[in-house]
């Protein structure tokens, strides 16, 4: 993280049961983002992750606790205005029916940009992410995954957040692609939250790591010292007792 090191999210205390409210689905989340900050959120499959990003976009409503986006608590900012700064690219790369130049175009339409700019942030964030003018006019059906998974990065991207929160964006690219995405995105210039399977990513790109476990933070580690193979083998220890458990 370079620059200043002011807050502009954060989680205090936030829990979250399942829409039935039997079961903790989030506990007792806190934690502060910082601008320009590089996060990353691991944990083993189920631990809550994508649950937190979704709160975070107010895709659903903490059951209890705060969240706070430059210092207003979340209820107090409009929906709208708020996905508008912080901006969720999902696990499931969807074009909903558009052309990749209509799906990457949309937002920016929706916040009433001039044409010429809606046009010269498609040109900029294509240009970075490779993404060729053979694929404009392409829909989600003539892409395939990992193409796709690159279009829904750049529809985060062109809408300049603040925040962008990523759900595994790198899951269905190759190592080469991956790579050459996260160089990209460690040069942006807002907050990324990311969910990662990957520890060299996790490892190349983060400032604070998120280990979450059974909807909790378990650890809130920073990347400087932090001892990579013992995390590692941590975690790879707990997916085999998960495994065991559902075996
Ligand atoms: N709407 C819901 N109703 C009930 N349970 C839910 C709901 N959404 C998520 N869960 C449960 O919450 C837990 C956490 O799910 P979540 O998708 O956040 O995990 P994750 O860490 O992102 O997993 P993965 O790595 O497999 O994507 C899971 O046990 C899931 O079944």
């Amino acid at each position: 993280m370079t620059g200043n090191s002011e807050t502009i999210l954060e989680a205090d205390q936030v829990n979250l049961t399942d829409p039935l409210g039997l079961t903790n689905l989030l506990s007792d989340i806190s934690f502060k983002i910082q601008e320009r900050d590089r996060a990353v959120i691991l944990g083993t499959s189920g631990s809550g992750k994508t649950s937190l990003l979704r709160i975070l976009n107010r895709l659903s409503e903490p059951t209890s606790g705060q969240l706070f986006y430059r210092d207003t608590p979340y209820d107090q900012i409009p929906v709208i205005s708020l996905r508008k700064n912080i901006v969720l690219v999902p696990q499931e790369p969807k074009l909903l029916g558009m052309t990749v130049t209509e799906a990457l175009a949309y937002p920016l339409k929706l916040q009433k940009l001039p044409p010429n700019e809606i046009k010269n942030r498609l040109t900029t964030y294509c240009e970075q992410l490779q993404i060729p003018e053979s694929w404009y006019e392409k829909s989600e059906l003539e892409l395939s995954l990992g193409q796709r998974q690159l279009v829904t990065l750049a529809r985060g991207l062109v809408m300049q957040p603040d925040i962008l929160l990523l759900d595994e964006p790198t899951s269905a690219l190759d190592i080469a692609t991956a790579s050459r995405v996260l160089d990209i995105m460690k040069q942006q210039e807002m907050a990324i939250i990311m969910v990662n399977h990957q520890f060299d990513i996790a490892q190349q790109f983060s400032r604070q790591i998120f280990y979450l476990q059974e909807g909790m933070i378990q650890k809130t580690l920073l990347n400087d010292n932090l001892d990579w193979e013992a995390l590692k083998a941590e975690i790879i220890q707990q997916e085999k007792e998960l495994e065991a458990e559902w075996s």
